[in-house]
């Protein structure tokens, strides 16, 4: 029997990706790819993690990890594809599917998870679906672009390689004003002072002490499972951790009967799961309104004015044209573009952005970084970007990067 070639299979937002996995999990592939047909396929994907998730939540029991070992739910989000790929590679499949292998891995992580890769396509079929064209791995013999739902080979073996255009860092025009002043007048919007957490006998963050300030750019990051999730969930005001601890966020000690809701007026957040979890019709110009509003989708009839500043935003990003459109059947690229500035629509004091970019396309991504490089710029708002990946464009003034000691993670400030 001949060997089953390995492949890579790029993608740009626009790609039906889940419908060409889905052909050949079910054993009805592209023509290319009919030697995979009547195998046995196993997928590692983010989607694969999701589908544990949920698995894991509705019977109640360990299905990736073993009875006495720590529960998908409670993972960081690189430990849980480290336990996804060993269960996978236990079943001996025929072939693997790999989709963003790297998305939400560390630099250490994602190296040694090239190296194990390439170890393994020794003897194992590998098909790669990648949105970002850098993060190829040399073997594939065959590739191919996933042009809506029709594969187009390529024959000139360079797309794996990267564009080499420089993107502008930063868009030439003005974001759109807030609506309001904001009343918060505060310099100091968060501070930790020598903060711990620990999960049972896990420590996780020893000693952090960590200013944010009005206007300041960050990159919060650090090595998975370093507590970046942690640290952030103490400033959105939903970690149970954080009371005890000497934490100031907005003027308010914490534990000094601030609400949920006190911290959220004053914060803008956006990772991919929230459009992930978000279900609903709503248009571009109602989701970027929710904004205003603290909730996802429009439920109240919007202000004259709140859908003029939401026509600005919309303008500023390209997408006037597409006001009415509804979010959920929009590119995952011009869905990200408009959570971020639902995010900014308010001009937040502080902007929260955990790993916006994974999944997203190399264009995509670039469009993604110059908006926040620009909020930057030209707003008052401080920013938090969550990020592994080393992104291109992103100009961020300061780094807080975590690292891991057997007591718990430290801190530091790095200047880049
Ligand atoms: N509820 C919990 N119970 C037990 N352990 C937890 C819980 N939440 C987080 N942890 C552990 O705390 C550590 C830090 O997790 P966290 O998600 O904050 O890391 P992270 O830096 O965001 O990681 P990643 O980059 O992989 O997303 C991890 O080892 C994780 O397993």
């Amino acid at each position: 029997m001949s060997r089953l070639p390995h492949w890579a299979v790029f993608t740009d937002n626009n790609s039906r990706k889940g419908e060409f996995i889905s052909s050949l999990m079910d054993g009805e592939p592209p023509e290319d790819f009919k030697p995979f047909a009547g195998k046995e396929g196993a997928l590692f994907s983010k989607s694969a993690v999701d589908h544990f998730l949920e698995e894991e939540a509705r019977h109640d029991q360990h299905i990736l990890s073993g009875p006495d070992q720590q529960e998908l739910r409670t993972m960081s989000s690189g430990e849980r594809k480290k336990a996804l790929l060993n269960f996978l590679l236990n079943k001996q499949p025929d072939y693997l599917i790999i989709v963003n292998p790297f998305d939400n891995l560390d630099s250490d992580s994602a190296r040694s998870l090239a190296d194990l890769l390439t170890e393994l396509s020794a003897e194992l079929p590998l098909i790669q679906v990648l949105s970002r064209r850098s993060d190829m791995l040399p073997f594939a013999s065959h590739q191919a672009f996933l042009e809506g739902d029709r594969l187009v080979k390529i024959e000139n073996q360079e797309y794996g390689a990267s564009t080499g255009v420089k993107p502008a860092a930063q868009s030439k025009r003005r974001i759109p004003p807030p609506p309001a002043r904001s009343d918060l007048e505060k310099e100091l919007l968060v501070r930790f002072n020598k903060v711990s957490v620990a999960y049972g006998k896990k420590p996780v963050l020893n000693n952090i002490c960590w200013e944010i300030r009005k206007g300041e750019y960050w990159q919060l990051s650090g090595k998975n499972g370093s507590g970046k999730s942690t640290l952030l969930s103490m400033i959105n005001g939903d970690n149970p951790k954080a009371y005890g601890e000497d934490i100031e966020l907005f003027g308010y000690q914490k534990g000094s009967g601030e609400t949920v809701w006190d911290l959220k007026e004053h914060t803008g957040y956006f990772s991919p799961a929230m459009v992930d979890r978000f279900r609903g019709y709503h248009s571009l110009e109602n989701m970027i309104i929710s904004g205003l509003t603290d909730s996802i989708g429009l439920y109240t009839q919007p202000s004259a004015a709140q859908q003029q500043l939401a026509r600005e935003w919309l303008k500023f990003l390209e997408l006037e044209s597409h006001k009415d459109d509804y979010f959920h059947e929009c590119s995952e690229g011009v869905q990200r573009l408009v959570m971020c500035a639902r995010a900014m629509v308010k001009h937040p004091p502080l902007l929260i952005l955990d790993e916006p970019t994974a999944g997203l396309d190399d264009q995509s991504a670039e469009l993604l970084v110059r908006l926040v490089n620009t909020m930057a710029q030209q707003s008052s708002t401080a920013i938090i970007y969550v990020s592994h990946r080393k992104e291109e464009g992103l100009r961020p003034e300061k780094i807080f990067e975590l690292t891991m000691t057997p007591a718990g993670s430290t801190g530091k400030v790095i200047l880049p």
